[in-house]
This record gives C-alpha cells, structure tokens and sequence, in this order.
C-alpha cells in the first residue's frame, strides 16, 4: 500500500466562507472542487508544504502560525491511500489569484455538500459546519 500525504487548507474569509477551487483538466479528479493544497515533498514540513502550494496555487503568503490544524481525511483509493491534514486559516497577504486558471469560489459550508468534491473530502464537511455555522 502506498500512503500519500496531501495538505490542504480551508482559508475562511472575513464573512466565514471557505474558498474551494476546481482541480485543473488533464490532472486526476478533474473537474471537482477541492481544498487547495498539494503533495508534501520528501523531507518538507507540512506546513512548509502548504505555504508553497498556497503561493504556487493562489499567489498568497500565508504564515506558519496563521495554519490551524481542524481534522484530517484518511481515504483508500484504488492506487494509494490518502492522509490528507486540513488547516484552517483566516488570514493571509495578498489576493486570491489563481494561478492555474482554476476556478474558485467562497462557499459557506452548510453548502459545501451542493458542490462536486474527492470522495475523500466529504467527512471535511461536518466539522467545518461545526467550525462556520
Ligand atoms: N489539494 C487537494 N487534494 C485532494 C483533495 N482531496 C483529495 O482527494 N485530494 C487528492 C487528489 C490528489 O490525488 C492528491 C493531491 O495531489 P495534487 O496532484 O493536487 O498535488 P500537487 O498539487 O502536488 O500536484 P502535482 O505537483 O503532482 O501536479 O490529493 C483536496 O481537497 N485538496
């Protein structure tokens, strides 16, 4: 069994939305809404992991201690099983720019369910309703 370490963050703007964005053509899962965030590369923190993937992905600075840890998603896949941590955080520099050409959207989270997401994701949902209202 391959164990594949993901992390991925819930960033939560000023009015409790969380942002979603639409994972790329051509990548696996295409098409569906996920938490931004990546593959930990070997030897790298998973903050450290997460920041880049936030500047890579969205163009913002986030900082270490902005990334509060909610609860993880641990999921089989047919070709590698996921561990995939989800931080929150609500307070980054710089704007929302998505630089894949992702589409992104605030969702509240009671509205999280409406949307297309990794199968993995879906116990994410509830304690970011607990979380957000
Ligand atoms: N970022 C993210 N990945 C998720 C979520 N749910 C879920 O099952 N995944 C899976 C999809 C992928 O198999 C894996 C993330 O890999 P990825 O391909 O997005 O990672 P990456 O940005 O490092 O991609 P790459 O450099 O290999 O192109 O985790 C989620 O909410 N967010």
């Amino acid at each position: 069994m391959k164990l594949l370490l993901v992390v991925a963050c819930a960033l939560v703007d000023a009015d409790n939305r969380v942002l979603i964005a639409q994972r790329p053509e051509g990548k696996q899962l295409a098409g569906l809404w996920e938490f931004p965030g990546g593959k930990i590369d070997p030897g790298e923190r998973p903050e450290d992991a997460l920041i880049r993937e936030l500047a890579e992905e969205l163009g913002i600075t986030v900082k270490a201690p902005c990334l509060a840890p909610l609860t993880f998603a641990s999921h089989a896949y047919e070709e590698f099983h996921l561990l995939m941590p989800l931080y929150v955080c609500r307070k980054w520099e710089g704007f929302v720019t998505p630089a894949e050409g992702q589409a992104v959207k605030w969702a509240r989270a009671r509205d999280l369910r409406k949307y297309d997401m990794p199968p993995a994701d879906a116990p994410l949902i509830a304690p970011l309703i607990d979380l957000l209202g």
